[in-house]
């Protein structure tokens, strides 16, 4: 068994677009959304080890391992696929936690997706997705590994085309907000009766975060945020934030408007992609 690390990248995504369309009866609630991955992100090395355990290298503070998405998603591989090896785990961490650009998810996919080739369990796309849906709603897009229209809690999925001009550049802004996502679904001013359509409406309509007027009441500093980025364009929140973000035609432009970025906030200039950097990597 190989015994050197590999590195893997777990790219970022953004939902263009997020409308809460009902609760189910276990509480969680149904979307629409578009998943757009982007051609940044964490990078998560890995190394086979041959006596069973999972270990993690210079974990992310204060992150346990019990609650460490990389760490479930391997142990649950093994315990699923019945694997007697077991890993290594060095996470590269670009992302921001509970930002909204499904950093944690993206890393569990990408250990799934390796840890399945690296362990030779020759697992198809379909069990891997269905494995990381048990680890978390964002996870199956990215074991699919393409930017996607999504309905659901975000598990059903149809590839989202590439617009004419090409995928935009994004600037993407971290207000710094400690936003959770259990709080924001709980919140009973949430809109949670946005009208279900059809996928060629949302093309047209373009759609908007539902959740967005929540956040921006209860964290100011994404209200200031995409107070700020809409100066640029038509700025968003992505997921539950806080992170938020623009599009643009051109890198350039991107990158001006990153270079006047107040310095209280961090971001980040990406582009979208079609498929996922991680397909790529995996044979
Ligand atoms: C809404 C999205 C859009 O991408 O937000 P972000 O997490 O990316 O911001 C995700 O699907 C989030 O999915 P996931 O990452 O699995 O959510 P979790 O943090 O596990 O959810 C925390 C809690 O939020 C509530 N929750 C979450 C997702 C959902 N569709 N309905 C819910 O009601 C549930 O109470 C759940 O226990
Ligand atoms: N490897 C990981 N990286 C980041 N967050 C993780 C990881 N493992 C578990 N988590 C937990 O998952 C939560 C959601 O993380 P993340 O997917 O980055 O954000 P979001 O769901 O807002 O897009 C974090 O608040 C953190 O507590």
């Amino acid at each position: 068994m190989a015994s050197s690390w590999s590195a893997w990248p777990a790219p970022a995504k953004l939902n263009l677009f997020l409308h809460v369309c009902g609760r189910r009866r276990d509480g969680y609630h149904e979307l629409q959304t578009a998943f757009q991955l982007l051609d940044y992100g964490d990078v998560v090395e890995l190394r086979p080890r041959r006596d069973g355990a999972i270990e993690r290298w210079a974990p992310p503070a204060g992150l346990a391992a019990d609650d460490d998405l990389t760490v479930r998603a391997a142990r649950a591989l093994k315990a699923e696929a019945g694997v007697a090896a077991g890993a290594d785990i060095r996470l590269r961490k670009r992302l921001p936690a509970g930002g909204g650009l499904g950093g944690g998810s993206s890393d569990a996919a990408t250990v799934l997706v390796a840890l399945n080739e690296l362990w030779g369990v020759g697992w198809g796309v379909e069990a891997l997705a269905a494995l990381g849906l048990r680890l978390g709603a964002d996870v199956p897009v990215f074991v699919r590994g393409f930017s996607a229209w999504a309905e659901g809690v975000g598990e059903r999925l149809e590839p989202l085309p590439e617009p004419a001009g090409g995928w935009p550049w994004y600037l993407v802004v971290d207000p710094g907000a400690q936003v959770s996502t259990a709080a924001v679904f709980a919140d009973p001013e949430l809109t949670r009766d946005s009208p279900p359509l059809k996928i060629s409406d949302l093309r047209e309509e373009g759609g908007r975060n539902d959740c967005e007027a929540v956040v921006r009441r209860r964290w100011p500093e994404v209200d200031e945020a995409l107070a700020w980025l809409s100066g640029y364009g038509a700025a968003r929140m992505s997921g539950t934030g806080g992170c938020c973000f623009v599009p643009f035609a051109e890198q350039g432009q991107a990158q001006q408007a990153l270079s006047a970025l107040p310095e209280r906030w961090s971001g980040f200039v990406a582009r979208g992609v079609t498929h996922s950097t991680l397909r790529g990597a995996a044979a």
